[in-house]
């Protein structure tokens, strides 16, 4: 899959390079910073980097310890192509770039990592690889909605602990038939939240309320003026009306913990909140706080603000947060 979907990283490239850099054909290199991160031996298509310059020397390093560490690797080995997956970039490495850098690749679909700012004020073109895992997050969201409706971690919990108390009398622990249900996706007319909805919709649930900057998902998109399908800009509708809140948002400057106590207390009490955007995206201690609460009834995360959070972290505790 993986090296299907990182085609598109290449094509940009290669058209990056054909229109405005063919003169570096013949003298390619590409430093990829912590690239066990991946086996990219497997899943660099080579040949097409070949197509956009003939000698293209991919050179990896890992455990890079600091920024200077990171700059006398750049300027030891001049690269033209600077590959990185998830690795935060400081500013001060891009600004100090070797004059050589002429392209950015970040190896995966989020590159919050980048200071893309810094990047494009030296016109260096940055590119991503839109479709590296879409079906994989959407699923994996999906998998905690489907989980969330019929209380399986709490069943698994209570079995783990020996407590069967679910198990000889009435059944306590809630069973929702989702096709009762209203899912909201938060900035999911995009590539994964619009997968989630996809899938959502299979299942029969009953709405999907998509948010957008726009008021209308645009014509052509799969679910355009579908009868289950409502998109709005107004985000705290969605929260209000959703029994399942998915975020499916980049991690940006506008982004950037703007889903803390505010949104939480606008959703339902019975309500699930959903992330596998970027944990940054969270307002991570309000979320904790608000779990704690259960101004929601949990959470699942599979992103966190700091990958895994730091041992003494709350969220390791919480029983309501998978
Ligand atoms: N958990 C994981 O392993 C993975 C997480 N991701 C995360 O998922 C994010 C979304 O991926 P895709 O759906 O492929 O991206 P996308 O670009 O197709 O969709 C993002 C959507 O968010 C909207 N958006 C952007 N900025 C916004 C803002 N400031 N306010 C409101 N809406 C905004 C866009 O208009 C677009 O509809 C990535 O940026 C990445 O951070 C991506 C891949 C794997
Ligand atoms: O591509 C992205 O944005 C990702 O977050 C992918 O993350 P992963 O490869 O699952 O660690």
């Amino acid at each position: 899959m993986i090296i299907a979907s990182i085609r598109p990283t290449i094509s940009f490239a290669r058209r990056s390079f054909t229109s405005t850099r063919t003169q570096h054909r013949n003298e390619t290199s590409a430093l990829f910073l912590n690239a066990s991160r991946l086996d990219y031996d497997q899943q660099l298509d080579f040949s097409s980097w070949h197509s956009i310059c003939q000698n293209v020397i991919l050179n990896r390093v890992d455990a890079i310890r600091d920024s200077d560490e990171m700059l006398q690797l750049l300027h030891q080995h001049q690269p033209t192509i600077v590959l990185a997956k998830e690795m935060t970039i400081p500013t001060t490495v891009v600004e100090q770039f070797p004059s050589s850098v002429q392209l950015i690749c970040e190896a995966g679909t989020g590159y919050n990592n980048w200071p893309i700012a810094v990047a494009r004020s030296k016109r260096i073109p940055v590119c991503n690889v839109p479709t590296y895992s879409t079906d994989a997050v959407a699923h994996m969201a999906i998998t905690y909605l489907m989980n969330f409706a019929v209380s399986m971690f709490d069943q698994q919990r209570m079995l783990l602990n020996n407590d069967r108390s679910n198990f000889t009398g009435p059944f306590t622990l809630p069973l929702h038939e989702v096709g009762h249900q209203t899912l909201g996706l938060v900035g999911g007319a995009g590539r994964i939240g619009t997968k989630v909805a996809e899938i959502a919709l299979a299942l029969g649930m009953k709405k999907v309320i998509i948010s957008s900057r726009q008021p209308t998902l645009p014509e052509g998109h799969s679910l355009y003026n579908h009868p289950n399908v409502e998109c709005t800009t107004d985000v705290n509708y969605l929260l209000r009306h959703s029994d399942y809140v998915s975020l499916h948002t980049p991690l940006n400057d506008q982004t950037r913990r703007s889903f803390g106590r505010q949104q939480i207390e606008q959703m339902k009490p019975t309500a699930f909140l959903i992330n596998t955007s970027r944990g940054g995206v969270c307002h991570e201690e309000e979320l904790i706080q608000c779990l704690e609460e259960r101004v929601i009834q949990a959470a699942g995360l599979d992103v966190t603000t700091t990958e895994p959070p730091p041992p003494d972290s709350k969220l390791w505790q919480l029983p309501n947060r998978i």
